[in-house]
């Protein structure tokens, strides 16, 4: 789905930083962890084209990101940033439907097919009520929900997500990333910048853990969900046990 050969992003003020020479594939879903400032979102902008690298390069679909189209590397990936900007006053379908605009041409506009994409996506994210009240009007996790209700319209074969359960309550952030999970079963691959480990340790497959010094390393997530690379991580003592065969972690504090 996707490979970066040598790849360092574009950190101001970090000389050194890690190569990444990464592989996602179809079928995969991806938690990048690290500690605030440690380049997740960087890096997010930089896999979807979106930010030039300081060196190396990113194979889309086996060819250079740099050499497709807007339009047709929409079709392939999509990118949820933390917040959403609305410049512009407009529906909550209406901005679900601009997740077909990648398949539309100039002045096109949306088919009976595309509404009902949108409709569908809105759906899934327990938005349809609210399908006709301006996108201003949005709680947080509501206005969140409306950027996957996107992303699934959009439908790319590659996920890419930015703290995708910011602003949403725990019975939303399990919907949502259940929803990212069955996307994955069906072919499609995820990368999703994450602060909780243990929703990381749930939905993931695979891990990629960037160190504030500039350090990279990535793998599957068993070898990489390790106490002591976390630790050092996160500059934090943590705990961990497991609970009906899952790995929980949290952090420690000594009661005082
Ligand atoms: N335009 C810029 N000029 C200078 N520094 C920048 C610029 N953009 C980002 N940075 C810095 O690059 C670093 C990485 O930022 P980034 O947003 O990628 O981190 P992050 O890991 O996503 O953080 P968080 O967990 O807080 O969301 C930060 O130290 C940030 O201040």
């Amino acid at each position: 789905m996707m490979q970066t050969e040598d790849l360092i992003m574009h950190l101001p003020g970090r000389p050194k930083l890690d190569a990444l020479n990464w592989q996602i594939q179809a079928g995969q879903s991806w938690g990048i962890l690290g500690p605030n400032g440690s380049g997740k979102t960087t890096l997010l902008l930089t896999l979807a084209g979106l930010k030039a690298p300081r060196s190396g390069q990113i194979l889309l679909a086996g060819q250079p990101i740099t050499g497709y189209k807007t339009q047709q590397r929409a079709q392939k990936l999509g990118l949820v940033f933390q917040q959403q900007q609305d410049d512009f006053p407009a529906t909550v379908l209406a901005t679900a439907l601009m997740g077909r605009h990648p398949y539309l041409r100039s002045w096109q506009t949306e088919s009976q097919a595309d509404i009902s994409l949108a409709q569908q996506a809105l759906a899934q994210m327990e938005l349809t009520a609210l399908a006709n009240r301006s996108i201003q009007t949005l709680s947080g996790g509501e206005r969140q929900r409306l950027a996957l209700a996107v992303l699934l319209t959009q439908n790319p074969d590659l996920l890419l997500l930015d703290e995708p359960t910011n602003h949403l309550d725990l019975h939303h952030q399990m919907a949502v990333l259940e929803l990212i999970h069955q996307q994955v079963s069906k072919g499609k691959s995820a990368v999703m910048a994450l602060h909780d480990l243990n929703l990381a340790a749930r939905f993931c497959s695979h891990i990629l853990l960037l160190y504030p010094d500039g350090q990279a390393c990535w793998g599957e997530k068993n070898s990489m969900l390790q106490l002591p690379a976390l630790e050092k991580l996160y500059h934090q003592r943590l705990i961990t046990t497991q609970v009906e065969g899952q790995q929980l972690f949290f952090p420690y504090s000594p009661l005082v």
